[in-house]
């Protein structure tokens, strides 16, 4: 089984990402955690806190020379401005006057609409939202992505897995239909401003989130994550908690802001007959599986089993809950109408919610990976998915 833990705050001193469950014998190094890092900061219509953050990322245990131990991983990654939130967000007591005079620590007593701020100064008695924005912040995502990371590189030295994302619309401005990315796309899909993979659709995207902008507004989309290279036979149909669709949807809702998760055509398969929903089958000789299908609508599942096809979900990321164009509120100190607060932050983080995305898929791929293979070290777990394939070759 693998586990993922992150704690930290957006403007503490750090981040820890904590991975238990990794097998010994992965590939990865800090080089390969800080570059999913500046991936994760790219993006037109990102913070200009991204512009500064540079995510120094520091293993603390779990790789020794660049190979995982078996042990619990843990990452820290460093908040680049903490020197200036150091008295408001100190874990120890603080002098009451010298807090006082830190203009950061000013209560934020109108909660926006859309963020977790007023449900959760009510639910865990804060009469201000800093203590709640300041663990909801999608900051956290960078502790996620490094997890995943891990998960990634395990992925990729087990099966040769790719997983790729790319954004598929924009508020109103959707890429063109058309063939999908392949593993060899990401790097071209990375040098997109808004990491759409049809140049059509980057342009149309831009001036989205250019309107957007300069309306003072905000704006969500839909981001597509495809995994390339699994065999069949990940997840199970035999119960509810143990369906790969399940965990892929839990586990990318637990993204902040995120939705709606749709496996394959998801939704307009509900539109479809069922001749025109399913995927035929055709014997083909000489593959692993002995089969091929005629399409993918499915997105790689049935049964909540991966079928040997490449793995495709999609999900939907709300607006932007800090509009700049401040909503309506209540301040809950006076009880008045107000406006609701507004500090700097991303017009569109689409583009970069994807990265977090890929890394997600990966964290519910490799347990799902580990969980029919098991093993301790990647040469055993390779072992077993060797075994497991000659099997399907001979039955087939
Ligand atoms: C990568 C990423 C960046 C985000 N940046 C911001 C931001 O700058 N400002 C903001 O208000 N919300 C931002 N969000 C969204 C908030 O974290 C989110 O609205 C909040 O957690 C409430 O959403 P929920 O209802 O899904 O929890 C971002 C989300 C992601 C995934
Ligand atoms: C810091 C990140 O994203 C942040 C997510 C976020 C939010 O409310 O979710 C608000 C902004 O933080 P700040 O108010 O400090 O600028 C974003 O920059 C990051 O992704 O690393």
């Amino acid at each position: 089984m693998l586990r993922w833990m992150t704690a930290g705050e957006s403007h503490g001193p750090a981040l820890v990402a904590v991975l238990e469950g990794m097998v010994a014998g992965v590939e990865v190094t800090t080089a390969d955690l800080g570059a999913q890092m500046a991936r994760r900061r790219l993006g037109f219509g990102r913070s200009p806190r991204m512009g500064f953050e540079t995510d120094q990322v520091e293993i603390l245990g779990g790789v020794r020379h660049g190979i995982t131990q078996g042990g619990p991983i843990a990452v820290r990654i460093e908040n680049a401005e903490w020197p200036k939130w150091e008295t408001v967000m100190a874990a120890d007591p603080v002098d009451p006057e010298v807090l006082a005079s830190q203009a950061r620590n000013e209560p934020l007593t109108r909660p926006r609409p859309g963020h977790a701020d007023l449900p959760g100064m009510q639910k865990y008695g804060f009469d201000e939202a800093r203590p709640v924005l300041e663990r909801a912040s999608a900051r956290e995502t960078a502790a996620r992505t490094a997890a995943g990371t891990v998960a990634r590189n395990f992925l990729r030295q087990l099966f040769g897995a790719e997983i790729v994302s790319h954004v598929v619309s924009i508020g109103g401005a959707r890429a063109p239909e058309g063939p999908l990315p392949g593993p060899g796309d990401l790097a071209a899909i990375d040098e997109s401003p808004v990491r759409a993979f049809d140049p059509a659709g980057t342009e149309a995207m831009v001036a989205e989130v250019e309107a957007v902008k300069k309306a003072g507004d905000t704006v969500g989309g839909v981001i597509e994550v495809i995994t390339y290279g699994l065999p069949p036979g990940l997840g199970s149909h035999v119960h509810w908690d143990r369906r790969l669709d399940a965990r892929l949807a839990g586990a990318l809702m637990g993204v902040q802001a995120m939705k709606g998760v749709e496996i394959g055509d998801g939704f307009t398969t509900a539109t479809r007959w069922g001749s025109q929903a399913h995927d035929e089958i055709d014997r083909a000789e000489g593959t692993v599986t002995g089969v091929s299908r005629r399409s993918n609508r499915a997105g790689g599942l049935e049964g909540g089993i991966t079928n040997g096809e490449p793995l495709r979900v999609r999900v939907a990321m709300k607006p932007i809950s800090t509009v700049p164009r401040a909503l309506a509120t209540v301040d809950v100190v006076t009880g008045e109408p107000a406006v609701a607060i507004h500090q700097r932050s991303d017009v569109c983080a689409v583009p970069r919610a994807g990265v977090v995305l890929e890394s997600v898929v990966a964290l519910v791929v490799a347990d799902a990976a580990l969980e029919k293979f098991g093993g301790d070290s990647l040469p055993e777990t390779r072992r077993n998915v060797e075994g497991y394939l000659a099997s399907l070759r001979e039955r087939w």
